[in-house]
């Protein structure tokens, strides 16, 4: 797991770094800037292109001035600083670069208002106006010239953050700040990259290798974490020998509605390929013969049957909510279950009805998994203007209720009852169709039967559930929530022996 730090925590592992390594700081400058240039190279090889960069008097500007010096050192001849003045202020280590810059032979100039921006016509701009010393949104001047440099409509790197862009805490739909292409950052990602609004900020973001000292880091106290693949090699276990189906668990999923019985039979296609020793589906009669049909392996439980799982104790993991409907019965069913106080993984229509049953909610069994997506989220917890919000919210009510929220997106937060994080890096808007929080639900529940822990189920389950979406957007413009279902062992595989 990556600890994801924030601005004031990256701050202290600068300075430990500088103590204890121990670097000068002005290297330390040096070295973040050599990295910044070596990714920046790699996506823009053209050294005839004209570059401006534009410099704050702070740490980050300091590394706008070293980042220039290095370009022309490595053959790109139409590089131009441009020193943003609209402060007295400047920090030792830009003050050093700047005389280092003014003994080289790099075309400056300066910066005293927006206005100054009109004649500028680069092909490339390098933002080293603002990073992560950012501490109040921008107003006036820098306002207004990040706003020039938007309108200026090209590609931009922005070093370590965009300016303007907050790296923690709640963001904004009005950003006001430079729109990058890239952010290329050092040793971490910030932990706002993960917010669905950082969209407005960066298209993507890269991390450079500074080599700040990663005991420190990791041992910082943080809420995020970032899961790594060599996290879910060490979850994973593989097949044991004289094992048979009974070693692996049964999943009882109850999923479906007339109009939407592939919601259960995704689910339990999931299920099934995530290796679970028996799946059980808990259907109306109309989805019998596609069930028979489409997934051979798996059993029927005729939802009017219901009563029966009364003895729940048979299940290793009881999934509900898929497809499944809202109305009475299924209520009715919902509720016995939470009675029953097993532990469940609650998808789809059963977060809804629970929405309307809050009563319910305060009684959910200690490790239940839910697996909200924005809307389900907000309706069960209340309205959100802001992801940050959202997951704040998230984040207690895991810890207060003792269980796992799965808040879905493109990066999926998992909250634990500890109160941690865990940032799912896998997945991609080719996964982007209906019937894959289905696929989700149901990978989850294959590993909640094979007897893994509530949170090491979910933070695999998003991980497998994502990187077979990846491996597949390869070489599809989209992906079916069947196809990955379909890939979801293979994928398992491929984890396990690498
Ligand atoms: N050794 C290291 O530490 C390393 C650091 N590195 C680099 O340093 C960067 C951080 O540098 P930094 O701390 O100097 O802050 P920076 O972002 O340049 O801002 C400067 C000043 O701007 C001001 N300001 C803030 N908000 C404002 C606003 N809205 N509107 C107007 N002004 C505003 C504020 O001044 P204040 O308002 O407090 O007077 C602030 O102090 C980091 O992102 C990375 O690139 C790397 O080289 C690796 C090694
Ligand atoms: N752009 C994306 N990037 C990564 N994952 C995505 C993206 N779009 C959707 N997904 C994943 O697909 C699933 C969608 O879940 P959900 O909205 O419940 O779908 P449905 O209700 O149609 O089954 C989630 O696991 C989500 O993380």
């Amino acid at each position: 797991m990556l600890t994801l730090l924030t601005s004031a925590q990256m701050r202290h592992a600068d300075q430990f770094t500088i103590v204890n390594k121990p670097i000068a700081s002005i290297d330390l400058m040096e070295k973040a800037a050599r990295a910044f240039v070596q990714c920046f190279i790699r996506d823009e090889f053209d050294a005839g292109k004209s570059i401006a960069i534009f410099c704050g008097k702070g740490n980050n500007g300091g590394d706008g001035l070293a980042i220039a010096h290095l370009l022309l050192v490595n053959g790109y001849e139409n590089v131009k600083v441009y020193i943003v003045n609209f402060s007295a202020k400047q920090t030792a280590d830009f003050a050093i670069n700047l005389q280092r810059l003014d003994e080289s032979r790099c075309k400056k100039a300066i910066i005293n208002q927006p206005a100054d921006l009109k004649h500028i016509k680069p092909d490339l701009i390098i933002d080293a106006i603002l990073g992560s010393g950012l501490n109040k949104p921008l107003t006036g001047d820098y306002a207004e010239l990040a706003r020039a440099i938007n309108k200026l409509n090209k590609k931009v790197y922005a070093v370590d953050v965009p300016t303007g862009f907050f790296a923690e805490g709640s963001l904004t739909s009005n950003y006001n700040g430079v729109k990058a292409y890239k952010t290329i950052c050092f040793q971490r990602p910030k932990i706002n990259f993960f917010f669905p609004e950082s969209a407005l900020a960066t298209e993507k973001y890269e991390v450079a290798n500074i080599e700040l000292d990663e005991d420190f880091i990791q041992k910082q106290d943080t809420d995020f974490y970032l899961t790594e693949e060599k996290d879910i090699q060490k979850i994973l276990k593989k097949r044991k020998l004289f094992s048979h189906k009974g070693t692996y668990g049964h999943a009882l999923i109850i999923a479906g509605n007339t109009n939407t019985m592939g919601a259960a039979l995704l689910a339990s296609m999931a299920c099934l390929h995530t290796g679970a020793g028996l799946t059980t589906a808990c259907i109306p009669e109309s989805g019998l013969t596609a069930l028979n049909t489409a997934l051979p392996e798996v059993m029927a439980l005729l939802r009017v049957e219901y009563m029966r799982i009364e003895h729940p104790a048979k299940y290793q993991c009881i999934a509900i909510g898929p497809g499944l409907g809202i109305d009475a019965e299924n209520e009715r069913l919902l509720e016995s279950l939470i009675t029953a106080n097993r532990e469940l993984v609650i998808d789809a229509d059963a977060l809804n009805i629970l929405a309307e049953r809050p009563d319910l909610i305060k009684k959910l069994p200690k490790h239940s998994i839910l697996t909200p997506h924005l809307k389900e989220f907000d309706r069960l917890f209340g309205e959100h203007d802001t992801w940050w919000e959202r997951v704040q919210t998230a984040k207690a009510q895991a810890r207060q209720l003792q269980i796992v929220i799965v808040l879905k997106n493109q990066y999926t937060f998992v909250c634990l009852p500890d109160g941690k994080v865990y940032i799912n890096p896998t997945g991609n808007p080719a996964m982007a169709q209906g019937g894959m929080g289905d696929v989700l639900t149901g990978t989850i529940s294959g590993l909640v039967a094979q007897n893994y822990p509530a949170a090491d189920a979910v933070i695999a389950g998003c991980y497998i559930h994502g990187q077979t979406g990846d491996e597949l957007a390869k070489e599809q413009y989209v992906v079916t929530a069947s196809q990955l279902a379909l890939n979801i062992a293979k994928e398992i595989k491929v984890l396990t022996t690498r």
